[in-house]
Parts: C-alpha cells; structure tokens; sequence
C-alpha cells in the first residue's frame, strides 16, 4: 500500500531536459533529493552539470519536463521566486566584491532576500557558522580561495537571520580554485550545514576523496543524462560510469 502520509522529496526533477536549438544538453533527468540528504553530482567536463543545476535555480527555464520543490513546481519561476521558496546556490567561478566587507557581504546578501532589519550581531552569528567571524570588518579582497568560498556559504545563509534559509543548497564545485591546505576546514564547514542544521544539499565537485567524506548518494552524468545514481561505493563500481571516465580521473 502506497503511504500518502510521506512528505513529498524537497527536489523532485521529472523527466527534465533542456535543448539549445537540436542540441540536447539535459536530457530526460529523473531524480529526487529527500529532506537532509546530501547528493553529489559527478560527471565529465561538459556532462551537463552546471546547466542541470541552472534549470533547477532558475537561471534557464526547461524544454520539457518539471522541477519541484516540496510537491510544488517551480520551474516557471524566475530565480529570485525559487531562493524565497528556499533553493540557494552559490557558483562555479567565485562571486565576491573585493571593496566589500565580509560583514557587509553578509547584509547585502540578507537585504536582498527581503530581510529589512539586519544588526551586526546578525552578520557575526552567520559568520561564525562558517568560522569567519574573526574576518568580519576585513575587505573581501584579501581573503584566500578558501576564505571566499565560506563566504559565499555564509551568503546563502544570510536569510536565516529572519527565517529558515536554504532548504536545498545548490553547491556548485565549492572546491574549485581552493588550497589543498584549506579543503578540511571547509568540508568541515559544508558537513555542519548539513548535519548539524539539517539542510539538504547537491553538489557538484570533482574531488572524490571529499565526494566520499560528504555525499549520502552520488549521481553520475554524461552526456546531459543521469548514468547512475546510489551509494558511492556502487557508483565507482559501475561499469558504465569507469567507460564514461576513461582518460579522466574518477
Ligand atoms: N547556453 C548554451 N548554449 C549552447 N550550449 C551550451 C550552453 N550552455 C552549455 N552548453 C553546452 O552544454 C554542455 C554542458 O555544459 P555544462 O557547463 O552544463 O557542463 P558541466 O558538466 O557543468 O561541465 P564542467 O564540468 O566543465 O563545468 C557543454 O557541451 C556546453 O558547451
């Protein structure tokens, strides 16, 4: 018997696609994410992986095919609509403004999801929780990779000053361009949003070693379509996705 008790997937993607003329760029993507569950999306370069994550921020509109968020579809709604609804993301290539403060960063970030009264106890409380408190009133300009790269999470974070925030994290490579020296602390930084605040995230990262340390479940792209989707154990195992990566690192 079917319980019709259960709470919808916080993101569900039907049979979504999305084409450039006769290009077909994703294709057909079937999957949900439910409530805590941290996913990790692999793939080769030009899999399909940041369009795959601007059809569900809202950055492209699909050719066919639905995203939903809580049982509800949100895939006619501009991008700004779906972060209100609870969908955050941050980027591939790093989105800070280097005359800015991380404090002021912070309140941009809140000021711009509809939050009218931001103190600065606020800032230090979202600050803390990606352990950059100490770099509040420093101009963003001079903080390292990793540094920015909280930051960006801290963003994201910047509407639970008046309300609940992100109910799924878009993290697109949050380790690109990051120090070997740093990716601890901001693993361990991801791993708190998740586990300790209950959020659920998909994220796009190349690195296995932090796949592993990070992801419930790991998808597999190529070719704009899903390959294979389960535990990290089975997905490295699966023949078809070592012949999708030959000549690339897995
Ligand atoms: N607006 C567009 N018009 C036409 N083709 C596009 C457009 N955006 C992306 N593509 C193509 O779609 C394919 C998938 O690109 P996408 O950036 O989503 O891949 P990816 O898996 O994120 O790659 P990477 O790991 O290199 O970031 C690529 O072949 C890319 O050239």
């Amino acid at each position: 018997m079917t319980d019709t008790t259960a709470a919808p997937p916080v993101l569900r993607l039907d049979r979504l696609s999305w084409s450039v003329g006769a290009v077909h760029i994703v294709q057909q993507i079937e999957l949900s994410l439910g409530e805590g569950e941290f996913l990790a999306l692999i793939g080769p370069n030009g899999a399909g992986k940041t369009s795959l994550f601007n059809l569900i921020s809202g950055v492209t509109r699909p050719t066919a095919g639905r995203v939903e968020l809580d049982g509800a579809a949100v895939h006619t709604l501009p991008p700004h609509r779906r972060a209100r609804r609870g969908i955050g993301r941050t980027f591939q290539s790093s989105s800070v403004f280097p005359t800015m403060t991380v404090a002021e960063h912070v309140e941009l970030a809140a000021r711009a999801a509809g939050v009218r009264r931001v103190t600065a106890a606020d800032t230090a409380r979202v600050l803390e929780r990606v352990r950059l408190g100490h770099r509040a009133a420093d101009e963003a300009a001079g903080l390292s990779h990793g540094d920015k790269r909280k930051l960006e999470l801290a963003m994201l974070l910047a509407p639970t000053v008046a309300g609940d925030g992100p109910r799924l994290m878009l993290l697109d490579e949050p380790m690109a361009g990051v120090a070997s020296e740093e990716t601890a602390e901001l693993t361990d930084v991801i791993r708190a949003l998740h586990r300790e605040e209950g959020r659920t995230v998909l994220m796009v990262e190349h690195h296995m070693d932090i796949v592993l340390g990070l992801a419930d479940r790991v998808a597999v792209m190529h070719h704009g379509t899903l390959l294979a989707v389960g535990t990290p154990a089975a997905v490295m195992a699966d023949r078809a996705v070592q012949e999708a990566y030959v000549g690339e690192e897995l």
